[in-house]
């Protein structure tokens, strides 16, 4: 069966190709504001219903995949944070977390057929350090554009690391997709050897 990541996101391909995972990435294509506005207060509910979405917008095109979803998003203090829109919104995201705990939470979805066989949500929790204006400029100033696509404003395996005290959390949640889970599931489904 064909496995498809419905995502373009350029690390969750990485973190699958790196595991000698075989897939193909497709676009989701799909209006996520819409959803994003529900499950108030229920992180992990809300990252599957959008890794679900992502996943049977493709498996609807795609009825012959195994197509995984995935979506992360930030929350401090109850409130959440979508990727920066510019580089004064990171900015501005930085000053906010500055000193504050970020909750990152990302689920994995499986759809064949249009049917959610399977889903997995995890959070981590990522103290962040003060952060001075200083810092801010010189970070945004190595690290944009490439941070543009990252919620949290930050590339964990880059500079990103710079921005934390302590991480309790799974490493490959943080970076957006709950791997280790995701190959137990495509192992139960043989579509990796056990
Ligand atoms: N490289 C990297 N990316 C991160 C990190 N933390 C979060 N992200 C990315 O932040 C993005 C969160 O936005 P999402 O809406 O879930 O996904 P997306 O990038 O829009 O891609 P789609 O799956 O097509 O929606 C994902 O691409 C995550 O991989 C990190 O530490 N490193």
């Amino acid at each position: 069966m064909t496995l498809i990541l419905a995502s373009t996101s350029p690390i969750r391909g990485t973190l699958l190709a790196n595991a000698g995972v075989a897939y193909a990435a497709e676009a989701p294509g799909v209006d996520e504001a819409a959803l994003k506005t529900g499950f108030a207060g229920d992180d992990a509910a809300l990252t599957v219903a959008l890794g679900e979405a992502k996943a049977m917008a493709v498996s609807t095109r795609r009825p012959d995949a195994l197509v995984i979803g995935s979506d992360s998003l930030v929350s401090i203090e109850g409130r959440r944070f979508d990727k920066p829109a510019g580089r004064e919104t990171a900015a501005e995201h930085l000053r906010f977390f500055s000193g504050k705990v970020m909750e990152l939470t990302s689920a994995a979805v499986l759809v064949e057929r249009g049917e959610n066989v399977w889903s997995h949500a995890a959070r981590a929790r990522l103290k962040v350090r003060p952060l001075s204006e200083e810092f801010i400029d010189s970070y945004l100033e190595a690290d944009w554009p490439e941070v543009s696509y990252c919620v949290g404003v930050f590339r964990l395996e880059g500079p990103g690391v710079q921005l934390f005290e302590s991480i309790d959390g799974d490493h490959f949640t943080i970076l957006g997709l709950p791997l280790l889970p995701l190959l137990v599931a495509l192992r139960q489904r043989g579509v990796l050897a056990s």
